[in-house]
């Protein structure tokens, strides 16, 4: 029997890990948060001192990154071994996986990985390029999206509940720069689906975002 799959992609911000994760829950099945791997590689490759223009280096470090998920109530992330989810959730560590996640032979090493979630009992992936080229057969598709101004608010919100000091318009350049070099990429841009369905949820609420989706796969 084939495994559903459900794919949300979209924009930084957009709330693709906030639905994602609640449909996931909801449905019992398993999330993929595929930033979250972009992310880590990052991590990494700063720690390795690499340049994270060089496409061959980077490609090995993440050739050679262990990475482990453990999702209980919140998702943790080691790597090699190491807890990093706290440095995950930065906005430089965003703003170093867009970098990097531009590389193609990067893309191609982290592609298996990325793959191998897809487990029964289902899956949700959120990412960038999850419809169009990590899970092109999947069942469901969404495309989700908000205003630039909308997702910086809702990021400089969440900052400032997390008593980090932010600053909206910087917020709002950095998302604007993200997307632009998640658009203009070469390999797997951000694009939407042919056969996705597109969300703006700029005017909705997160709850009304999550019943649209469900009543997709419905
Ligand atoms: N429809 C909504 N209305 C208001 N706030 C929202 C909505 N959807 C998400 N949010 C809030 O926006 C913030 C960003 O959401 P989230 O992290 O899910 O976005 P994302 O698309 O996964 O971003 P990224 O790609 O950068 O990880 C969170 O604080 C979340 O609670
Ligand atoms: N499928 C994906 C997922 C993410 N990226 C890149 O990683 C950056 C961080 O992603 P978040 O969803 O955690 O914000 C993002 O800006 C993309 O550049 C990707 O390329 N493909």
């Amino acid at each position: 029997m084939s495994v559903p799959v459900l794919t949300i992609d979209g924009p930084s911000g957009a709330g693709k890990g906030t639905v994602s994760r609640a449909i996931a829950r909801k449905l019992g099945w398993h999330y993929l948060d595929s930033g979250s791997i972009y992310r880590s590689l990052a991590i990494a490759a700063i720690a390795a001192g690499a340049d994270l223009s060089d496409e061959a280096v980077v490609a090995e470090v993440a050739k050679a990154m262990v990475l482990e998920f453990e999702s209980a109530d919140e998702l943790t992330v080691k790597l090699d071994g190491k807890d990093i989810t706290g440095q995950l959730g930065l906005e430089s560590t965003g703003n170093a996986a867009s970098v990097v996640a531009a590389l193609p032979e990067v893309r191609k090493v982290l592609l298996q990985k990325q793959k191998d979630f897809k487990k029964p009992p289902g899956l949700v992936a959120d990412g960038r390029d999850m419809g169009t080229v990590v899970f092109p057969d999947a069942q469901n598709k969404v495309f989700l999206t908000a205003s630039a101004e909308e997702r910086a608010m809702r990021r400089y919100k969440q900052l400032k509940e997390k008593g980090i000091d932010a600053n909206l318009s910087l917020i709002t350049q950095e998302i604007e720069e993200r997307d632009r070099r998640d658009q203009q990429r070469k390999a797997a841009p951000l694009m939407q689906a042919n056969d996705a369905v597109f969300i703006d949820s700029s005017d909705m609420s997160i709850e009304t975002v999550i019943e649209q989706i469900v009543n997709l796969i419905r």
